[in-house]
């Protein structure tokens, strides 16, 4: 048996294991590994896992892995969390350009550790429905608007499950965040999200909510835009441009190290 340190983090409540492989040591293919680091029973407990790597470009590199042991794509909240782990360890100071599954991010830690993290340009959204849009925001996301004061009723569990699993997303699967619009706009607009690759509802995903405040931006919604997740606030800001593709998109956010420990492996 060997012996596995990690750090757990969580930004919003969407949580992680870190895992500074900067040696390199960890066996990404290893499925069944990252299944039980994640397993909230038998395991660390997260809704994924992010290894921290050098890299020769960039200050390092952030691979993600969903709780299905499974690499992921962008992580959001995940990044912003890799930002401060790799804070913490001494690889960067407060600005940062690393490598993630969708390409480059820029990044810096605030004094107040609140993380601004850009994401890719988005390059326009779909019309799926009458009220749903799907867009890809380093993740695929489909974003349906709900009817006010009806959102903390819904079963995300089991409406999120029929969409990612329906006849159009079935084969590569989708984030499905349902949206209350806020009443007055000084009021955030509220989400809460079906994940992909943890396959429930998670307390929130954040290129999740950068993928409503861009759809909002169709309803609405103006940079900045505060954003509402039962784990906690979010904000996004953006520059839509003529073609409806959106640029200079940041998410803004805490990203907090709650423990670490060791796991026998
Ligand atoms: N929670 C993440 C999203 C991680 C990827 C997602 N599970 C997927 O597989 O698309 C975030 O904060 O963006």
């Amino acid at each position: 048996m060997n012996t596995l340190t990690f750090f757990k983090y969580q930004g919003t409540g969407n949580d992680f294991v870190m895992v500074d492989d900067r040696a390199q040591q960890f066996d990404e293919t290893n499925h069944q590994l990252v299944r039980f680091l994640c397993d909230r029973r038998r395991g660390i407990g997260a809704d994924g896992l992010i290894l921290l790597r050098n890299h020769a470009q960039y200050d390092f590199e952030m691979v993600y892995f969903n709780a299905d042991g499974y690499l992921g794509s962008m992580c959001g909240n995940g990044g912003r969390c890799t930002v401060a782990f790799a804070k913490q360890l001494g690889v960067i100071d407060t600005q940062t350009h690393f490598l993630a599954a969708d390409g480059p991010h820029e990044a810096r830690v605030e004094a107040d550790g609140i993380v601004h993290l850009r994401m890719q340009d988005v390059l326009g959204q779909q019309e799926i429905e009458e009220h749903s849009v799907f867009l890809n925001t380093g993740s695929p996301h489909l974003v349906q608007f709900q009817p006010a004061s009806t959102l903390a009723e819904l079963n995300v569990f089991a409406e999120g499950r029929a969409i990612r699993y329906n006849e159009q997303f079935r084969e590569k699967g989708t984030n499905v965040n349902f949206v209350e619009a806020p009443a007055t706009p000084d009021l955030p607009w509220q989400v809460r999200t079906y994940e992909r690759g943890v396959e429930d509802e998670t307390l929130s995903c954040g290129t999740g909510v950068t993928a409503v405040a861009l759809a909002a931006s169709k309803r609405g919604a103006t940079s900045p835009v505060h954003l509402r997740t039962p784990g906690g606030d979010l904000r996004v800001t953006f520059e839509a441009q003529p073609d409806d593709s959106f640029t200079n998109v940041y998410l803004i956010g805490p990203a907090t190290r709650v423990f670490e420990g060791t796991i026998s492996v």
